[in-house]
């Protein structure tokens, strides 16, 4: 038995499962007329209604006791703090320094970060205000059109999709592209789209040594080239942004174009970092301060709030709870934004490359489970899709209903059939539909008793199925830095209960080194073809392909 589930809550949350199990939420809701009330809590410009969950009072109490069990305050302390809880890489975890407006010294390795990071703002609000007041221009003199932000994984999906996000705020006449897979189509699509006169490419790449990137930009330089930029026009063309500076001046970046980011920033939390410069050269600097100030909102609130009545910690337990409690493996999040739609898949990689792990803080196999899969998408859509699965599939897919309250785009009723259906779902997955209601259903619409026996089965909805809905008065910077920021901490609680690093990514390593190898057979001309029969095989077969 692990650390974990030898903890008194633990067994105590097991056997407290099994009551809730046998409690429908329907009951929940008729035997406490104040629930809707009493388990509304907001932060930060969002309101999270927890009340469709599969829990009482005592379910929070006991996820209360978990977290107390596990230190779960110490660590969140630990992380603001700038210990180094990134144990596998010996490295503290401070994205949340990327956004505070303390100034307090907050020292790592010797040095206090808040300097540099105040330094770095400074540096890309002034890239920002040069390039949009068209003062940092092409070599033909013309101010620049087309941004092409270059890099993968963390690297990319933070700056595509909240920039994305937030098209309502863009600065007119800039259109950002984001490349980041070495599939050479999608550098050349967006080749086609763009003029070297008037193209600035932003190399973003914490590590620099990273293949996609590294080749992308080689080709987009190459491009560039080959369209008549004289050499020396590279430097007013190519800007970076890397923690290895050596590598990126060794690369052909002009030192002075380097954007610096640091050690303590994971990937998959670096947009708040200068890694989000394309998102300031899109919505201005000025909003960009606005998400990071959404953002540090929802970090004091996350360290102060009690349990509670703090979103991610209610969000992150209630994740632990379904995950180990009712053998839910996957978690949905639906976007009831079209701006929003790319927000799935942004904490899809957020939350599964940081807790996607087995082994414990301690070395050991996990003996429960623990990252889910994340998935989702843009609601309505998805209810004419996905959904059926989320209402009569045989397991419980714990799902986060995403509405601002206002859009953008105010067109006649729209909105307000947007939200209608957003509810609509949560109440269906909450209530569901009974044998007896579906039969009375069939009946009112005159159909024979035996077509009845034979269909009405099919129509019941088992109802029971937990959702959460998250509203915000409108998609803002600041609304959305801090939904970001909400997700990032409700990671780190689930890691933190889990007793994970969620802040190292080893898994993804082995099948870097494989493929750099296997490159090396797809191109030499003796190939060593010492894979395994199958994969040996699928070389040799790509090395025969007709061209
Ligand atoms: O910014 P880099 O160093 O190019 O890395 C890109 C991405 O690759 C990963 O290391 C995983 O392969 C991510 O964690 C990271 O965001």
């Amino acid at each position: 038995m692990s650390t974990l589930t030898s903890l008194p809550a633990w067994s105590a949350l097991a056997e407290h499962a099994e009551e809730i199990k046998a409690t429908h939420l329907r009951t929940l809701f008729a035997d406490d007329p104040q629930r809707a009330e009493r388990y509304l809590a907001e932060a930060a410009g969002l309101q999270l209604d927890f009340s469709k969950n599969r829990i009482n009072d005592l379910t929070l109490t006991l996820l209360a006791q978990l977290a107390e069990e596990s230190g779960l305050t110490k660590k969140v302390q630990a992380m603001f703090s700038g210990e180094a809880i990134n144990h596998t890489e010996n490295r503290s975890v401070l994205h949340t320094a990327l956004r505070s407006s303390s100034s307090t010294p907050l020292m790592v390795e010797g040095k206090d970060i808040r300097q540099e990071i105040a330094a770095t703002l400074v540096k890309m609000e002034a890239f920002v205000d040069a390039v949009h007041r068209g003062e940092w221009r092409g070599y033909t003199d013309k101010p620049f059109t087309d941004i092409v932000s270059i890099g993968i994984g963390g690297s990319f999906l933070g700056p595509k999709i909240m920039a994305e996000s937030l098209k309502p705020y863009w600065h007119k006449g800039l259109r950002c592209h984001y490349v980041a897979n070495v599939d050479g189509t999608a550098i050349s699509e967006k080749l086609k789209q763009v003029d070297p006169e008037t193209t600035l490419f932003i190399m973003s790449s914490k590590s620099f040594t990273t293949q996609e990137t590294l080749t992308n930009t080689l080709t987009a330089r190459d491009w560039f080239l080959a369209k008549g930029a004289p050499d020396k026009a590279i430097g007013q063309h190519f800007v970076a942004v890397t923690s290895n500076v050596p590598a990126a001046v060794q690369f052909g970046i002009d030192e002075e174009n380097i954007f610096p980011m640091w050690d303590w920033v994971g990937g998959r939390y670096s947009m708040w970092s200068a890694i989000g410069l394309p998102i300031a050269l899109q919505i201005g600097f000025g909003q960009f301060r606005q998400l990071l100030e959404g953002a540090e909102k929802m970090d004091q609130h996350f360290q102060s709030a009690p349990l509670e009545r703090n979103l991610p910690m209610l969000m992150g337990l209630l994740a632990v709870w379904y995950t180990n409690f009712f053998d839910s493996a996957s978690h949905v999040i639906l976007s009831y934004d079209h701006y929003l739609r790319g927000l799935p898949a942004y904490i899809q990689q957020l939350d599964m490359e940081s807790n996607g792990k087995g082994t414990n803080d301690q070395g050991d196999g996990v003996d429960y489970h623990t990252g889910p899969v994340i998935w989702g998408g843009e609601g309505t859509n998805g209810q004419h899709a996905y959904h059926q699965l989320l209402h009569q599939g045989s397991g419980i897919i714990p799902a986060d209903f995403i509405l601002p309250l206002n859009s953008h785009n105010p067109l006649g009723r729209h909105h307000a059939m947007l939200a209608a259906n957003c509810f609509g779902q949560t109440q269906a997955l909450m209530s569901g539909k009974t044998l007896e209601e579906a039969r009375r259903e069939l009946e009112q619409k005159g159909m024979a008793a035996d077509a009845i026996d034979a269909l009405a089965p099919h129509k019941v909805m088992p109802g029971n199925k937990p959702s959460n809905t998250l509203l915000m008065n409108k998609l803002t910077p600041a609304t959305l830095g801090a939904l970001v920021a909400l997700y990032e901490h409700r990671t780190f609680v689930q890691g933190a209960i889990w007793q994970i690093n969620s802040f190292d990514q080893w898994g993804v390593e082995l099948g870097k080194v494989l493929g750099n190898s296997i490159l090396d057979d797809l191109e030499s001309d003796t190939p060593k073809l010492d894979q395994d029969a199958s994969t040996a095989r699928l070389i040799t077969i790509f090395r025969k392909r007709e061209i």
